[in-house]
């Protein structure tokens, strides 16, 4: 019997998730588990990669069972991550030599700014599509390294490994300590501040200024093809496919043509233009990246605007605010006023990514009056979001010198909440589309594996699948907008600076 599947796993910052594609790209079964997140100081937040590894295998036998599946019915995995975020691991054991630092985590802003010192940050930005910030891998992992003495002289007598979540992924789905395959694809790569952006390679450099020993680094092979077998509950199914999530998600909304963009409302908002087989270099404040490379094809690049509070900031009113019980109860809150009333509310708990790169910034609520409710704070709250885009879309425009944003593609947890899509829509003065599969980074990543396998002839066939499920057209005035964004950046800068140098310093040597 042919099979019937490509399975995607999809780890997220808040979730992992296993999907069972059909050729049609409708999923079969879907099987979702959250992993906790760990807190343990200001600024620092770290994911227990062996808890995600066992929701990965849980997910996995859910789906499986969901569809009445089995390995036979599947012809490749494709894996999603969360970017960024480090492991370090133990060959001989399989175990983590501690949590995982993950993207949002700030502990290295004390040598971000060493780093920096010389050259600023975009040093190394002509090399490597990044400006110098805490959200890269490579000062995580050398923190890392130098946080215990051993570290460093078992790294390089390469008895331990790197790896982003992928990475992680990959040499534990196929056999780990027995035989793990260590590899990456250029999409993760790319995001270490450690990998050379024209040749798709690990650089010399970096590696010498990053004080990072060569021993410990995954092999770059493409986005798109046989890394190696599965073992356990899809024993003998080809991993094909490797993705970053943002690069996933672009390519499951189908954005292969220059110009196609796309926004993903999760934990942070990712906002991706497909720029094709050159690499432009910001001058506006976005990043380059690689956005997939099959095969041995060439690889395609996008700009990238990321920030990293979206979603995260419903959950901090839930969570720290007790605001609401379940994030959708936001939509409800933020109704129940007719606008923020005057508040606005810049969520730069990790500094501010795209375009702003400041590691300085910290949050703010400024406008209150004795008029404001905690209304008023969750609609500010969701306008933060609908902000931070209006912030890389202007950026995007002036580095591609578009007039105007065509329709935006959207996905994501966020998504789900209309009024921020239709605030969304009113602050770009743009349309803003949302496809019918809601699960679209799974469906890039599915897309990858079964382009590798024969499982999907080509690109044509991808896009016609995708098809539109919701629209939200602007509704507000231009006047209005302007008077709005005006407001937004005035809050902007009041977060500028506010974490004191001491302060910085005070948590990079904790
Ligand atoms: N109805 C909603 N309104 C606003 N935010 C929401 C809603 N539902 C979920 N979220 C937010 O979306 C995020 C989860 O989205 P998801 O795409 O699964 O994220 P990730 O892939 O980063 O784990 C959470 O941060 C959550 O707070
Ligand atoms: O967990 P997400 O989906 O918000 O994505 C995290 C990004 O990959 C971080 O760069």
């Amino acid at each position: 019997m042919s099979a019937r599947f490509v399975a995607a796993i999809d780890h997220g910052t808040t979730s992992t998730r296993c999907i069972l594609l059909a050729p049609d790209g409708t999923p079969a079964a879907i099987a979702q588990r959250e992993q906790t997140m760990y807190y343990p100081r200001p600024g620092w937040v770290e994911l227990d990669m062996e808890q995600v590894w066992r929701r990965t295998q849980e997910c996995i036998h859910e789906a499986l069972n969901t569809a009445g599946a089995t390995a036979a019915d599947v012809a490749g995995i494709g894996i999603a991550n969360e970017r960024e975020s480090v492991v370090l691991w133990d060959r001989h054991t399989g175990r983590p030599v501690a949590r995982s630092i993950t993207w949002q985590d700030t502990r290295t802003a004390g040598e971000v700014d060493a780093l920096a010192a010389d050259g600023g940050i975009h040093r190394f930005q002509r090399t490597t599509g990044l400006p110098i910030s805490t959200y890269s891998s490579a000062l995580k992992l050398r923190w890392l390294l130098d946080e215990e003495p051993s570290r460093r002289a078992a790294a390089e007598r390469g008895d331990l490994l790197f790896g982003t979540p992928d990475t992680w992924l990959l040499w534990n789905l196929t056999g780990g300590p027995d035989g793990g395959v260590h590899a990456t694809d250029p999409t993760n790569a790319s995001r270490t501040l450690l990998m050379n952006l024209h040749t798709l390679e690990w650089d010399d450099d970096l590696l010498d200024v990053m004080a990072i020993p060569r021993a410990l680094l995954p092999q770059i092979r493409s986005s798109s093809e046989v890394y190696g077998a599965a073992a356990g509950d899809l024993a003998g199914v080809p991993i094909a496919g490797i993705l970053g999530d943002q690069p996933a998600s672009l390519f499951g909304h189908t954005c292969f043509d220059r110009g196609d963009v796309k926004n993903t409302y999760g934990t942070g908002a990712f906002l991706l233009f497909t720029l094709g087989t050159e690499p432009r270099i910001s001058e506006h404040g976005l990043i380059t990246t690689v956005a997939w490379k099959l095969g041995d094809a060439d690889a395609v690049y996008a700009l990238e605007g990321s920030v990293a509070m979206a979603g995260a900031l419903v959950q901090w009113l839930r969570d720290n605010l007790g605001l609401i019980d379940a994030a959708p109860e936001v939509e409800t809150l933020a109704r129940s006023v007719q606008d923020a009333g005057g508040v606005v509310f810049v969520p730069a708990f990790s500094g501010l990514f795209a375009p702003y790169w400041r590691d300085d910034a910290r949050g703010v609520i400024v406008g209150l009056t004795r008029f404001a409710n905690k209304g008023h704070i969750a609609r500010a709250a969701l306008e933060a979001t609908a902000y931070q885009t209006y912030d890389l879309v202007e950026a995007m425009l002036a580095d591609t010198g578009l007039q105007q944003l065509g329709e935006l593609r959207a996905d994501g947890g966020m998504t789900k909440n209309e009024l921020l899509m239709q605030l969304q829509s009113d602050v770009l003065g743009s349309p803003v589309a949302a496809p019918s599969m809601a699960e679209i980074t799974a469906t890039g990543a599915a897309y990858a594996a079964g382009l590798a396998t024969g499982f999907w002839a080509g690109l044509d066939e991808l896009r016609a699948n995708y098809t539109i499920a919701r629209r939200w057209a602007p509704e507000m005035h231009a006047d209005e907008r302007t008077r709005r964004v005006a407001d937004w950046r005035r809050g902007v800068d009041r977060t500028l600076g506010l974490a004191a140098p001491e302060q910085v310093a005070r948590s990079a040597s904790m």
